[in-house]
C-alpha cells in the first residue's frame, strides 16, 4: 500500500498522485506490477500515449509520468528523474522503426509517427549524420499503410511498431517492406544503449510530497521486479486480448530495457549531445533525480 499517497507530509489527507502511464504493450509490466501490489488503488492513472502524456506532464496536469526522453531534455529544469527506470533497449528493441520499401539511399520523404518524440529524433540523426540524408518529412498519425502511401519511409513506435516487425520476421526475405530497428541501430552507431523514455515527477511536486513520490517510486521498480520474474505468466495473460503470441509477448517484455544504470545514463548523455549540437534540445547540465 501506499501509505503516504494519501496523506500530505504533515498528515494532511491529499488528493492522490496523478500518475501518467503509456497504454503501450512495453509498458504492460509495470501495470501488472501495480495491479498485483494494489497501489493502484492509491494512484490516479492517466492511460495514453506519450505525446499525450509529455504534455500533460509539462502542463502540470499529471505529478508523475514517463517522459519522451527528448521532451525531458526540453523541461529538465521543471523535472526530477525517477531512479532505475526507463524504457529503452541494449540493441534492438522491436517496436521503434523505420520502415521502408526502397533502398536506404533513395529514401527523399519519411513520415513520423505523432505519437512519439525521442524515437522520430533518433530517425532523423541516423538518417541525417549516419548515412548523409537530407530527406523532408511529414508529422502523421501512426498508421503504418497511410504513412507509407505519403512518404518513402515511416517511422513508427509501440504496438504498431512491434506489429510491423512481426510481420516482417513472419514473412521472411519476400517481405515487401525493410524494417530498421532504431535501437539496435543507434547502439551500432554509439555503442551504447538507448533510452526513449524517463520517468519524472514535476520538480514542485517532489519539493512538496516527497514522500509519495518515493511510495511511487517503490510501487513502479518492485512492481517491475515481480512482472520480470512472472514474465510468462505475464505473456499469457497479454496474449488472452492482443494479437501478439504469448512467446512473442515474453520475449518483448524480456527485450526491453527498462533500467537505468550508469550504461543506459551514458546513452542518455550521448543522445542529449548530439541532440543539442543539432539544436534539438537545450544542453543538458544534469540528470537530476528524485531523492528516493
Ligand atoms: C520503446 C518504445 O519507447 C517509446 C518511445 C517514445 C518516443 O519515441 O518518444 C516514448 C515512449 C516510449 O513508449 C516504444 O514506444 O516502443
Amino acid at each position: 500500500m501506499l501509505t503516504g499517497a494519501g496523506a500530505d507530509d504533515d498528515g494532511d489527507t491529499q488528493a492522490r498522485p496523478r500518475v501518467g502511464h503509456i497504454q503501450f504493450l512495453n509498458c504492460l509490466p509495470l501495470y501488472w506490477g501495480l495491479v498485483h501490489s494494489g497501489a493502484l488503488l492509491d494512484i490516479e492513472l492517466t492511460k495514453d500515449t506519450p505525446d499525450r502524456l509529455n504534455d500533460a506532464l509539462i502542463v502540470g496536469d499529471l505529478d508523475i509520468g514517463p517522459i519522451s526522453l527528448v521532451e525531458y531534455l526540453r523541461h529538465a529544469d521543471e523535472l526530477v528523474v525517477l531512479p532505475d527506470l526507463a524504457v529503452g533497449s541494449d540493441g534492438p528493441v522491436l517496436s521503434v522503426v523505420l520502415s521502408t520499401a526502397a533502398p536506404l539511399a533513395e529514401i527523399r520523404t519519411v513520415a513520423l509517427g505523432s505519437t512519439s518524440r525521442t524515437s522520430v529524433l533518433l530517425a532523423r540523426m541516423l538518417l541525417e549524420e549516419r548515412h548523409g540524408l537530407r530527406p523532408e518529412y511529414v508529422t502523421m498519425p501512426p498508421d503504418l499503410p497511410s504513412m507509407l502511401r505519403e512518404a518513402d519511409a515511416a517511422v513508427i513506435i509501440g504496438d504498431t511498431a512491434l506489429r510491423a516487425t512481426y510481420d516482417a520476421e513472419r514473412g521472411g526475405p519476400d517481405h515487401p517492406l525493410r524494417l530498421i530497428d532504431l535501437g539496435a541501430a543507434w547502439q551500432e552507431w554509439t555503442g551504447l544503449p538507448m533510452v526513449f523514455a524517463v520517468w519524472a515527477a514535476r520538480r514542485s511536486f517532489a519539493e512538496r510530497r516527497p514522500g509519495v513520490v518515493k511510495e511511487v517510486h517503490g510501487a513502479f521498480r518492485s512492481g517491475l521486479d515481480l512482472a520480470l520474474r512472472d514474465v510468462d505468466e505475464v505473456a499469457a495473460r497479454a496474449a488472452r486480448f492482443e494479437v501478439f503470441d504469448p512467446g512473442t509477448l515474453a520475449r518483448y517484455f524480456t527485450t526491453l530495457d527498462f533500467r537505468l544504470g550508469a550504461r543506459q545514463q551514458a546513452g542518455i548523455i550521448a543522445f542529449a549531445g548530439r541532440a543539442a549540437r543539432r539544436g534539438d534540445v537545450p544542453a543538458l547540465r544534469e540528470l537530476r533525480f528524485a531523492d528516493v
